[in-house]
């Protein structure tokens, strides 16, 4: 078997696309154009890549860039009050803290000068405490990404086996709730589960962010699963995943490539919420 490559690159383009027209609507309905501020603290250039094409996203589907950069020695006081004053700033609709911050840093407590209504990336324990309650409120982008591509394949989740390798709070945690929200059975798994590559045979959807470059292989994949892989790593051979792509496909029904997968995905979830903060800021009808 050779499995169906899911394209995120051309989902993300439609999701991004979408969001452009919505926007217009918004502004030609009298409306503001949502305005999003990412916060980059220091020069990680993965982050500094990452960082840039949101901005440029961002301008291209019509919304104002708010960018902030702070240098990488900067306190935490100065973080928090930064945030605080986004926070207070009506032009700013959406608010996102760049990670990982650096090591001198405590990310836990700067998100917490997030507000849920502008916390765009959907971490906020206010977020999360939504989504644990399935309840409505903006989720984190990745995750969402996620169900979209998911969505977008017509993948049935209802009743079905779903694992998820990773329990970060930024992806395993959130993709874990989602799933189950969508009534599927869900695993999570991790660094200490005994026996991985079993319990990962047992998924009809199996989504891994592992951070542990080609960790999931063909021996871990039921036959015609769906593989979603989170994972970016740059190596020597470029961008590689979780998932060891060329063994993985000859045994799954689909995956997601690395790079021109879910990573896409992040970024046009991260607009599609900013247009939802803004939206319900303004009193419109969000959808
Ligand atoms: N505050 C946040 N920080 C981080 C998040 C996040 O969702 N919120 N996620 C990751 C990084 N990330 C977004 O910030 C991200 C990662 C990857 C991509 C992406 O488009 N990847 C491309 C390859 C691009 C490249 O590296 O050349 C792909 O996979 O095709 C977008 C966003 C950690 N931090």
């Amino acid at each position: 078997m050779t499995a169906r490559l899911i394209d995120g690159t051309a989902v993300a383009r439609a999701v991004r696309a979408d969001v452009g027209r919505r926007v217009a609507e918004l502004v030609a309905g009298g409306g503001t154009a949502p305005g999003l501020a990412t916060v980059l603290i220091g020069d990680d250039p993965a982050s500094e890549v990452y960082v840039r094409n949101k901005r440029r996203l961002c301008t291209e589907a019509g919304m104002a860039d708010l960018h902030r950069h702070l240098p990488g020695d900067v306190d935490q006081a100065t973080v928090a009050a930064l945030l605080d004053e986004l926070a207070a700033d009506p032009e700013v609709s959406g608010i996102l803290l760049q990670l990982p911050v650096p090591a001198h840093l405590d990310s836990e407590a700067l998100l917490s000068h997030i507000p849920a209504e502008k916390d765009v990336d959907g971490l906020s324990t206010a977020n999360a405490g939504l989504l644990a309650q399935g309840r409505p409120g903006l989720r984190p982008c990745t995750p969402a990404g996620v169900m979209a591509l998911l969505a977008d394949q017509d993948v049935a989740l209802s009743g079905a086996e779903a694992v998820v390798v990773g329990r970060s709070v930024l992806v395993g945690r959130p993709m874990a709730q989602l799933l189950l929200a969508a009534d599927a059975t869900v695993t999570i798994a991790h660094s200490r589960t005994r026996d991985l590559a079993a319990v990962c045979r047992r998924a009809d959807v199996l989504v891994v962010a592992a951070g542990i470059p080609g960790l999931v292989g063909a021996d871990a994949v039921k036959p015609g699963a769906t593989v979603i892989d989170v994972g970016i790593h740059r190596t020597e051979q470029g961008l590689r995943g979780d998932v060891d792509l060329d063994a993985v496909a000859a045994v799954a029904g689909a995956v997601t490539p690395v790079p021109g997968g879910v990573g896409p995905m992040t970024i046009a979830m991260l607009l599609a919420n900013t247009l939802t903060a803004a939206t319900v800021q303004q009193g419109r009808p969000s959808r």
